[in-house]
C-alpha cells in the first residue's frame, strides 16, 4: 500500500505556498496526498487546480486578540473542527501531516495527536504565530525559516532549514509577464522611442545607448531646457530629475523599469492608498504591476503604466521576472521569495498595532542584511514613499549585490526528506 500525506494551513496564502511546492514532490513520489483545509479559505481555492490531491473541508474559528462577538461561536467551530479532523485522520490513516500553519491547522494537529500520527509545523516567520503557539506541543517537530525562531520553541523539536521556495517561480519569463499584464513588450517599446526619438526637436541617437549620451549632453549643456521626445511625445524637462528619468528611459530603449506592489497575499489598503496618492509621479518613472488584494482593484485609476490585479497566481513567476524593484509587506515567504529571486526591495511591515510585530522582525532582519530598504507605516507620505522607492531604484545595483552573496539553498529537497524520514510505517 502506497504512502500517505495529509497537509493543513490557510486562512492566507503565506500559509499554503509551502505546501503548494511541497505537493509536487509527494506526488512524484507515489504519496497519496490529501489536504485538510476550510469550507471556503485561499488554500481550497489555490489547492483547487491540483488533481492528485483530495480535499477535506472542515469547520475554523479564528482565535482572536480582540473583542468581537464572533468570539462567542468560534470556540465551538473549533471544538467541531476538532471532532471532524479528528475522524478525518482516524478514517484516512496518514503516515504523516505536514502543518503550515494558520487557524485551520490547529483542529489538525490535535487531531493527528489523538490519533498518534506524526506532525511536522513549519513556521515561516522569525516568531511563531498563535496558531502554531498552540499547535508546536502537539507536534513532533517544528521547521523554521529563520535561525533565530530556534530561541522560541522547546528545545529538540526545531529544525532549521530556511526558505521554501517553489520551483515554478524560478522559471518565469519577463517577455510573457510583460504580455499578461498588458505591458508594451521591450522590442516595441524601443522601436517605438526610436521612431519617436527621429522626428523630435532634439534628434536623439539611433540606439538607446547613442540616445542616452545625447540626452546626457544636452542636458549638461542647458540643464534648465531639455525638451526630449519619447515615444512622439515632447516632454519639457525642466527638472533635473526629470531629465535624469528622461536620459534613462532613452537609455532603457523606451521601457520604464517595472515596480511590482505585493501588499501580501490579501493586499494592504495602507499600501493602496499610499501608492495611489504618488500614481502620477511614479508612473512617470515606472510602469506599475499593483497587486491590491481582494475587491480593492480601482478601474478608474488604469492606465498604460498602472496594471491593478487582485491576486495573481500562475502567472506570478513571469511577472517577477520582468519586476526590476518590489515595494511590498514584509510577509516571510514573499520577501525570501524576492531574495531569491534578486529583486532590490522596499518594505512597509504590518504595524505591532495590526499584528504580533511578526513582519518589523523579518523587516528588520532583511534591512540589517542589506537586502531591503523598510519604511515605516507611520512614516509614509507620498513624499517619504517616492523618496524610498526612487532610493532603492537607484541603489539597485548594490542591494542585487548584496543578495548574490546569499547561497541558494536547495531548501525543498532538505524539508522533503525531513518530512519522509518522520512518517510513521
Ligand atoms: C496579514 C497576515 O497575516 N500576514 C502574514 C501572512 O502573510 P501572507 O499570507 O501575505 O504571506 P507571505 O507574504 O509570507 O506570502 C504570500 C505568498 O503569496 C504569494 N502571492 C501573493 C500575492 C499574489 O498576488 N500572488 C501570490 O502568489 C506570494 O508569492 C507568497 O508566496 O503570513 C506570513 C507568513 O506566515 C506572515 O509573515 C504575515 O505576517
Amino acid at each position: 500500500m502506497g504512502r500517505k500525506i495529509m497537509f493543513t494551513g490557510g486562512g492566507t496564502a503565506g500559509h499554503v505556498t509551502v505546501n503548494l511546492a511541497l505537493i509536487p514532490r509527494f506526488a512524484e513520489a507515489g504519496w497519496k496526498i490529501h489536504y485538510i483545509g476550510s469550507e471556503n479559505g485561499i488554500e481550497k481555492q489555490l489547492t483547487a487546480p491540483l488533481e492528485q490531491l483530495t480535499y477535506h473541508g472542515i469547520a475554523t474559528g479564528k482565535l482572536r486578540r480582540y473583542l468581537d462577538w464572533q468570539n462567542v461561536k468560534d470556540p465551538f467551530k473549533v471544538v467541531k473542527g476538532v471532532f471532524q479532523a479528528y475522524r478525518l485522520i482516524q478514517r484516512e490513516k496518514p503516515n504523516v501531516i505536514f502543518s503550515k500553519g494558520g487557524f485551520v491547522s490547529v483542529p489538525v494537529v490535535l487531531g493527528a495527536w489523538l490519533n498518534r500520527v506524526p506532525v511536522l509545523i513549519h513556521e515561516s516567520d522569525l516568531t511563531p504565530g498563535l496558531a502554531n503557539r498552540i499547535a508546536i506541543p502537539f507536534a513532533s517537530g517544528v521547521c523554521t525559516t529563520f535561525p533565530e525562531t530556534a530561541q522560541h520553541l522547546p528545545s529538540g523539536k526545531s529544525h532549521y532549514v530556511g526558505a521554501v521556495i517553489r520551483d515554478e517561480l524560478r522559471q518565469g519569463v519577463a517577455s510573457r509577464g510583460r504580455a499578461y499584464c498588458g505591458l508594451l513588450p521591450a522590442s516595441e517599446a524601443a522601436d517605438a522611442a526610436a521612431a519617436g526619438a527621429a522626428g523630435s526637436s532634439q534628434t536623439l541617437g539611433k540606439t538607446p545607448q547613442e540616445q542616452a549620451a545625447k540626452a546626457d549632453a544636452a542636458y549638461s549643456a542647458n540643464p534648465a531646457k531639455l525638451v526630449v521626445s519619447i515615444s512622439g511625445k515632447s516632454v519639457d524637462a525642466a527638472e533635473p530629475l526629470a531629465a535624469m528619468e528622461e536620459a534613462e528611459r532613452v537609455e532603457t530603449g523606451g521601457v520604464k523599469p517595472v515596480l511590482l506592489i505585493m501588499g501580501g497575499s490579501l493586499g494592504s489598503r495602507a499600501i493602496n492608498k499610499a501608492v495611489r496618492s504618488a500614481l502620477g509621479e511614479l508612473t512617470r518613472k515606472f510602469s506599475i504591476v499593483h497587486l491590491c488584494g481582494k475587491g480593492q482593484v480601482e478601474p478608474a485609476l488604469e492606465t498604460a503604466d498602472y496594471k491593478q490585479f487582485e491576486y495573481i497566481n500562475e502567472q506570478l513567476p513571469d511577472v517577477l521576472a520582468m519586476s526590476d524593484i518590489v515595494l511590498s509587506r514584509a510577509g516571510s515567504n514573499a520577501i525570501f521569495e524576492f531574495l531569491h529571486l534578486r529583486k532590490p526591495m522596499l518594505l512597509i511591515p504590518l504595524t505591532k498595532a495590526q499584528s504580533r510585530g511578526d513582519q518589523l522582525l523579518n523587516a528588520d532582519s532583511f534591512k540589517s542584511s542589506g537586502f531591503c530598504e523598510v519604511l515605516h507605516e507611520e512614516k509614509v507620505t507620498p513624499e517619504t514613499l517616492l523618496a524610498a522607492i526612487k532610493d532603492v531604484y537607484e541603489n539597485r545595483a548594490a542591494y542585487i549585490q548584496r543578495m548574490e552573496q546569499e547561497e541558494r539553498r536547495d531548501t525543498l529537497s532538505q524539508l522533503y526528506e525531513l518530512i519522509v524520514s518522520s512518517a510513521r510505517e
